[in-house]
């Protein structure tokens, strides 16, 4: 059953057509990448999906409902959560003051500190719990701004990508955090250039190219694929 769908979606900047006439299903339960090179309308279709921005035609269904006119806050009380590439940690406050802003509106007392134990096990953050998150390292940072997206348990996570600026060790851990995320039954949707990262976890890769679905498959259809080569993985082949 699809969780997220895309239905005609359009979005004009001016004269450029930047989201064209998409249609994208998304199926509970899956990890699904997309990629495309730079401008092709990515982050765009995250920002339409998330309810940022207002599609100029076309319509989006969650969970089987229509939420097109839905604000931002109502999408995430359904379900949805978004990581965005700039880190929003709180960096003055602790690693573990961060999970508590993410999770005090819903859990109290000793439920709350069981909750951010767990995030923090999951995050492999224990030992850095007090330090400030400042003071993390890149990748760190990353990954309590991925907590602090989780930490409702969602039922769609929104990645975009969550690996940049992340050595290949980092970058392949984060891909273990989000295929654990989804044997919880997360559905996930990251764009990513780090083809390695794509093929460690995804199921279903879309291209986005001039703002259209240009192709979708498996990893390996999408490698195989001459028409992507030509207008995207020339770059990133040798990654994958
Ligand atoms: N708010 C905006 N106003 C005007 N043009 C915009 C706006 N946001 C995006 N664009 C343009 O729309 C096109 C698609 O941008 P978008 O950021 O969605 O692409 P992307 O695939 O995410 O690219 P990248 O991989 O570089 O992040 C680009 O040409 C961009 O300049």
């Amino acid at each position: 059953m699809a969780l997220l769908q895309l239905r005609g979606l359009n979005k004009h900047f001016g004269g450029l057509h930047v989201t064209n006439q998409v249609n994208l299903s998304f199926e509970t339960g899956e990890i699904h990448c997309l990629i495309g090179p730079n401008g092709a309308g990515k982050s765009t279709l995250f920002r339409l999906i998330l309810g940022e921005y207002a599609p100029g035609s076309g319509e989006i269904f969650f969970a089987g409902e229509n939420i097109t006119a839905l604000k931002s806050f109502a999408r995430i009380a359904r379900g949805l959560s978004v990581k965005f590439q700039v880190p929003g940690v709180f960096k003055g406050l602790s690693v573990r003051q961060n999970l508590e802003i993410a999770l005090q509106r819903t859990r109290h007392g000793a439920e709350l500190d069981q909750e951010i134990d767990r995030l923090l096990a999951f995050l492999g953050l224990e030992a850095e719990q007090k330090q400030t998150a400042g003071n993390l390292s890149h990748g760190q940072k990353q990954w309590l701004e991925i907590g602090m997206a989780t930490s409702l348990k969602p039922r769609m996570l929104l990645l975009d990508e969550p690996t940049a600026g992340m050595s290949p060790e980092e970058t392949f851990q984060t891909g273990e955090m989000v295929k654990r995320l989804n044997a919880g039954g997360m559905t996930v949707l990251a764009i990513e250039h780090d083809m390695a990262f794509v093929r460690q976890v995804a199921q279903r890769v879309t291209v986005l190219h001039l703002g259209q679905v240009f192709a979708q498959g498996s990893i390996d259809d999408i490698v195989a694929d001459e028409r992507v080569a030509a207008i995207y993985l020339g770059q990133a082949h040798h990654h994958a």
